[in-house]
Parts: structure tokens; C-alpha cells; sequence
């Protein structure tokens, strides 16, 4: 008889239990127990104590039960696979929690009801649902992500979302109630359903509809307000305009905590100079977004602002609107730019997409000043997780491959739709690599860095010099730029060090280092610890050496950097696979 060797007094790592593999720190990275005939419930709350699993493969048993909502402790997993058992009933809301999950495989089981919102999970890659009970509408996946997708034989109906050729009808067959695209039946189009009378959505649009005219009315109010008090107080000073002048910007003199520079009360400093115009709420071009529908100049003026920062680019602010919405406003003063090309340079911007870039919601110009809103993102930036909080301890290998992966495919995305007019980001550097919801990173403020501080331009400058078109050639150097930006982000990640003067300094000292070859000390030491590939570590370490070339023109471009960092990401990824099945 087999000596499973799970025996609770006993260590998994040390006593090695059979089916659990380990990290070189000794912690549990993968359980995998295929074809065991196991008959039982799977304990999930017991089994996500361990906080650094990856793998969780129990496939081919006779388990039953549902997935117990506790499997989102599971906070590292990366693949779960369940094929092939008896579990049941519904996936539970909280599997969408699973933010670094990749793989999930719950085919021929009899869970029924409808998905979670799975497409919160950016990084899945692997979706395979086949021959359960499954029914609703299939959520709004992004197929371009995925390498497998099988829903097969379910009760889904209603449209498929839009595939995009990435599968055939045989992801989808054997689902009677579903329809559209890659399948051979047509969707049958929805009669327009006439409003019931007193119905419960009549009496909500009704007090919507109040709502907007209270609010009109209040908008209304404000500026008559404003009006009254500009023309009354003609050579006066007001409260609001002593608070705005005594932390004017220009000055550059103030500095402090965010909580000190809380301007006017509860008005904006930027509200002081950009309400010069009267036009100023037709000024404020409002881009399409669902974020901020109909946002206008004067909410932007009312809401109260906390001062998040004063950069070499302008001033950011928080900015809580009345509906509950949190934005990030960036002023930038004294922008060299014209308004109109600002203007043109946004809907550019605006007009690529990126799930990892943050778009521009709305944005402002004037001579003086222009301001860009955005969504604001309340997981804080890479550079937080890497240096200021616990959490870079727990920042492990594998998501910090994951976050390189993701930045350099959505830069190479913005480089290639961008190219041809010379927009690169200008100012890439982990404060501006924000955290979504699921802590997928992502890019923000691209485009917005034109005139480059001064080690930079004279990179940029040296390279122009090179070409017939000097146009061209500093067009050509700020994507330049952007990629040693990127090199030094990744020495960031490789090793969790503080970045000053624009890297150069740590370049410097991993160049030392590199070069006296002893390369591991160059590594985050919980990196060492965990027990990450030494091997792949140096071969993204290497990618970066690549990006941070002092000669702009031997740097590779940011898709061969995508396709290296990928490769690595995709070796990792076997390996651990590979591993776990041995
Ligand atoms: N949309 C956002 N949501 C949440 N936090 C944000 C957002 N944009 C920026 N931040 C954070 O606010 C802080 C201040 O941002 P700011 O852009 O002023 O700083 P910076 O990136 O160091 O400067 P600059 O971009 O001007 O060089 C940073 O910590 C940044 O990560």
C-alpha cells in the first residue's frame, strides 16, 4: 500500500507528501492528485490556508459538493483544475477573486446555473466548461486572450459574445438555447418592449428624471452664484481665491501631506485658474465612457480635491464627484503645446484601446493650462506594492513575470497603433503603472510627457542629430525612451530596488554588479527565497540589460521585448505545469 504521508503532524515539505510539491523556501506551490478515485467534498477552506499554492489539480475522482466559496483564499493560484469528478451546483461569486488565475478546468462535472463574472480575470487564458449543466448568457469574454475555450454541451442561451474568428462552433455546439456567431443560427432580433404603465422602471426613470433637473437646477444655482459673486467682488479677494493663490502651483513653493494641500475648502485649486473663461463647461470635452457620462466642468469645479502629488508633469488630484465617482485630474501648467494639437493629440489617445492602458475620460485646455481626467484607481501604483507596503514580500515571481508580460504587450500595443504620430508615453515609470481591481496592471498617463527632462532629451537629442529629419528622429527617440523606461521598471521588479535619477543609478549599480558576475546578488532577496528560477531571473534580467542599452538605436523595439519576456513567461509556466504533473 502507498504511503500518502499525509499525516497532519507531519511537514508536506520536509515529509514530502505525496502529490505536493514545494518551492526551494519550502512552501507548498502545487497539489496535484489525478485519478485517485478520491470520493468526498473538496475542503477548500482547509486546503486555501496555504497561502502560496499555484496548482490545485484534483481531476479525474468522484468528489461532489460545489466549489466552497473559500476557494478564493486561494489568492496564488494560477491553475485549477477540476475535470472529470461529480461536483455540482453553482460556481460560487467569489472564483472571480482568483486574480492570477490562468487556467480553470471544471469540464465534465454537473455544475449548473450561471458564470461568475470570469472575465474579471484578466490573465485567464484557459477556459474549459465542457459537458456540465451550465445555463445563462455567456459573460463578455475577451476571446483574443485565450488559448482554449470549450463550453460545449451546457444550457447556455442568448447571444455569443463577439469570438472574432478566435473559435469554431465546437466550443459552443450541444447549447440549444444559444445563438450567433461562430455557430450557424442567427440571434433572433429583440422586439422593442412598450413601457408598462406605473410600472417599478417608469417610477425609476421618473425620479432619475427629477434628479437630473434637481441637479440642473443646482448646477444653475452655482453659476448664477459664481456670476454674482465675480461681479461683486471685482477687486475683492474671496476666501476660495486666498486658499487657491496660497497653494498656486506656480509658485512651486508649496509642499506638505495631501491632507495640508486640501484646496478651498471644498473646491479644487485647479478651479481657481481654469474658471477664468465663462466657456469653461463647453471647454471640457468629455470623451465616451460609461465612467462619467455627462460629466461637465462645473462637477469637476464643486467636487471636493485632495493634492495626490506635484510630479515634474503638473499636479494630480483626487476628485470625488456627488454620484460617488472617484477621478485623478492631472493639471498641467504651462504645457508648450497649442491647444489644438493637445486637442488632436488626445483623440489620438482616445481612439486606442488597451484593457491595460487607463484612457483619458475627459480633458480640458486653455492657454495656460490643460487638464486630463481619469478613472482613479484605488489599489495604488507598482511602485507602492514593490516599496511601500508588506505586500512586496508577497509580490512573487510569478506575478511580478506576469505584470512585465502585461505592460510590455500593452505598450507594444500603444507603440505600434501610436507610431506613425509620434505618441509615445514619454514617462514611463512604476508610479504610473497603476493596480485595477484584480491587480492586473495598468499603464497610465500615456502620452501626456512631450518635453523630456533633461538626461533623457539629451538621448533624444543625440539620436535626432543622427537623422535627416529631426522631426522623425525625436519621434523615434522617445519610444526609445520609453523602452529604457521600461528596462529600468523591470529592474525594479528583479530587484526591488528604489529607482532615482531616472534609473540611471540603478543601471549603474546592476551593471556593477553584473559585471563583477555575481549576478543572484543582483535579485530581490525574497525573490532568492521564494525559490524563483534563477535562470529565468537572469534571462529577464538580460531583457532588461537589452532595454537599458545606453545607445537608443541597439535597444530592441517593445514587441521584441513583448515576444522575449513571453517566451520566459511561457517557460515558467511549463515548468510549472511540467513539475506539478511529474
Ligand atoms: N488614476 C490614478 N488613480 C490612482 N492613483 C493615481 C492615478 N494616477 C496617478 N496616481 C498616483 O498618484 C500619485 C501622484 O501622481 P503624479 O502623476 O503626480 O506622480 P508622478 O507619477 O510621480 O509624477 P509625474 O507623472 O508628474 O512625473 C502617484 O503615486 C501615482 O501613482
Amino acid at each position: 500500500m502507498v504511503n500518502w504521508g499525509w499525516n497532519l503532524t507531519s511537514e508536506p515539505c520536509i515529509d514530502k507528501w505525496v502529490g505536493v510539491d514545494c518551492s526551494q523556501s519550502k512552501s507548498v506551490k502545487r497539489i496535484v492528485l489525478n485519478g485517485l478515485d478520491f470520493i468526498g467534498t473538496l475542503d477548500a477552506a482547509s486546503v486555501c490556508t496555504i497561502q502560496s499554492l499555484a496548482v490545485l489539480s484534483l481531476q479525474n475522482s468522484t468528489i461532489v459538493g460545489g466549489i466552497p466559496v473559500e476557494i478564493s483564499n486561494c489568492k496564488h493560484l494560477t491553475h485549477l483544475y477540476l475535470s472529470g469528478n461529480q461536483f455540482s451546483g453553482n460556481l460560487p461569486g467569489s472564483l472571480p477573486q482568483l486574480s492570477n488565475l490562468k487556467r480553470l478546468d471544471i469540464s465534465f462535472n454537473n455544475f449548473s446555473g450561471e458564470l461568475p463574472n470570469l472575465p474579471r480575470i484578466s490573465g485567464l487564458i484557459s477556459f474549459l466548461a465542457e459537458n456540465n449543466q451550465l445555463s445563462g448568457q455567456i459573460p463578455d469574454f475577451d476571446f483574443s486572450n485565450f488559448e482554449y475555450f470549450d463550453v460545449s454541451n451546457n444550457n447556455f442561451s442568448g447571444p455569443i459574445p463577439s469570438v472574432n474568428g478566435h473559435f469554431g462552433s465546437s466550443s459552443f455546439l450541444g447549447n440549444p438555447g444559444l445563438c450567433g456567431e461562430p455557430l450557424s443560427n442567427t440571434c433572433p432580433s429583440a422586439p422593442p418592449q412598450p413601457p408598462k404603465k406605473g410600472s417599478k422602471s417608469s417610477r425609476n426613470r421618473f425620479l432619475i428624471y427629477s434628479g437630473y433637473t434637481i441637479l440642473g437646477l443646482a448646477i444653475l444655482l452655482f453659476l448664477v452664484f459664481k456670476l454674482v459673486n465675480r461681479n461683486k467682488g471685482k477687486g475683492e479677494t474671496t476666501d476660495v481665491e486666498r486658499n487657491g493663490v496660497a497653494v498656486d502651483s506656480s509658485s512651486n513653493k508649496a509642499s506638505g501631506t495631501s491632507s495640508d494641500l486640501k484646496t478651498g475648502g471644498n473646491r479644487s485649486e485647479y478651479s481657481i485658474t481654469s474658471a477664468e473663461s465663462g466657456m469653461a463647461s463647453s471647454s471640457l470635452v468629455v470623451l465616451a465612457s460609461p465612467v462619467v457620462k455627462g460629466l461637465r466642468f462645473e462637477d469637476l469645479l464643486r467636487a471636493p480635491a485632495e493634492l495626490l502629488g506635484r510630479g515634474k508633469n503638473g499636479s494630480l488630484y483626487k476628485v470625488m464627484l456627488d454620484d460617488g465617482v472617484t477621478l485623478a485630474v492631472k493639471r498641467i501648467k504651462d504645457w508648450g503645446i497649442s491647444s489644438e494639437d493637445f486637442r488632436r493629440r488626445m483623440q489620438k489617445i482616445d481612439l486606442v484601446k488597451h484593457p491595460n492602458v487607463l484612457p483619458p475620460l475627459a480633458y480640458y485646455s486653455s492657454k495656460q493650462e490643460k487638464l486630463l481626467v481619469y478613472e482613479y484607481l484605488q489599489n495604488g501604483s507598482l511602485f507602492k506594492l514593490l516599496h511601500e507596503t508588506e505586500n512586496g514580500q508577497l509580490f512573487d515571481w510569478g506575478s511580478r513575470l506576469n505584470v512585465a508580460a502585461s505592460i510590455a504587450e500593452a505598450l507594444a500595443f500603444m507603440h505600434n497603433e501610436l507610431g506613425e504620430d509620434g505618441i509615445a508615453h514619454g514617462n514611463l515609470k512604476s508610479t504610473n503603472i497603476l493596480l485595477k481591481k484584480d491587480m492586473d496592471p495598468c499603464i497610465s498617463e500615456y502620452g501626456l510627457m512631450v518635453i523630456e527632462n533633461q538626461d533623457r532629451s539629451s538621448i533624444a537629442k543625440t539620436d535626432s542629430l543622427k537623422t535627416q529629419n529631426p522631426n522623425a528622429g525625436r519621434v523615434y527617440s522617445t519610444f526609445k525612451v520609453d523602452i529604457y523606461a521600461f528596462g529600468v521598471i523591470l529592474l525594479e521588479l528583479l530587484t526591488g530596488k528604489l529607482v532615482q535619477n531616472n534609473g540611471f543609478d540603478l543601471a549603474k549599480w546592476v551593471h556593477s554588479v553584473v559585471s563583477e558576475e555575481w549576478t543572484v546578488e543582483v535579485f530581490d532577496k525574497s525573490l532568492i527565497s521564494e525559490g524563483a528560477s534563477e535562470e529565468r531571473m537572469v534571462n529577464l534580467l538580460q531583457v532588461a540589460l537589452k532595454c537599458i542599452n545606453p545607445s537608443p538605436n541597439e535597444r530592441p523595439s517593445i514587441s521584441q521585448v513583448a515576444i522575449m519576456i513571453n517566451t520566459i513567461r511561457d517557460e515558467e509556466e511549463g515548468s510549472i505545469i511540467s513539475e506539478g504533473l511529474a
